[in-house]
């Protein structure tokens, strides 16, 4: 399986770092994966309506960019279909039992995902109603899918 992880600006902080380093060595065991760096948008604090649909659509072009036809897309979005990890976990498995085995996950800038990238999205996944910064939601995110396969190889990791 192929799982990458597209995301808007690069990470800076150590601390975030070492975390996502430390699930991407882990998850090499199970699949391929890799994050993929999308360049931000500069957004300033006072920007119009019309000027934030821009900074969002012009990132959600370079993420279109990197999502290849195959992709089974889940987008992440506050507002989208929370699942517990044993649910998350089953459902990685039934893509591969159906054949698809490229996983591309997308997380916003700043600002959020735009309409065409949610458009594109196969599925939407919400880590509940609280926004996190999306430094946090790419450290998140990598343990869940780490944790999916500790689930579906029955580790006791999970428990
Ligand atoms: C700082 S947030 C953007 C906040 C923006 N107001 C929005 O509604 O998307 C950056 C990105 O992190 C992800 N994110 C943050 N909190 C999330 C949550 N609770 N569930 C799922 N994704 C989340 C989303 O992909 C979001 O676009």
């Amino acid at each position: 399986m192929n799982i990458k992880i597209i995301c808007v600006g690069k990470l800076k902080e150590k601390y975030w770092k070492q975390g996502i380093a430390e699930y991407s060595k882990r998850l090499g065991k199970f699949c391929k994966f890799e994050i993929v760096e999308v360049p931000d948008e500069k957004a300033p604090e006072k920007l119009s309506e019309a000027q934030m649909e821009n900074v969002k659509k012009t990132e959600g072009e370079r993420i279109l960019g990197k999502i290849k036809d195959r992709d089974y897309v889940y987008a992440l979005a506050i507002l989208g279909k929370e699942r517990t990890s044993e649910e998350f976990a089953s459902e990685i498995e039934n893509l591969t039992t159906y054949g698809r085995s490229d996983l591309a996950f997308v997380i916003g800038g700043s600002l959020g995902l735009s309409e065409d990238v949610l458009k594109r999205a196969d599925s939407q996944i919400s880590f509940g109603r609280f926004t996190m910064p999306h430094q946090l939601m790419r450290l998140v995110l990598t343990e869940q899918i780490y944790r999916a396969f500790m689930i579906n190889s029955g580790s006791p990791y999970h428990k």
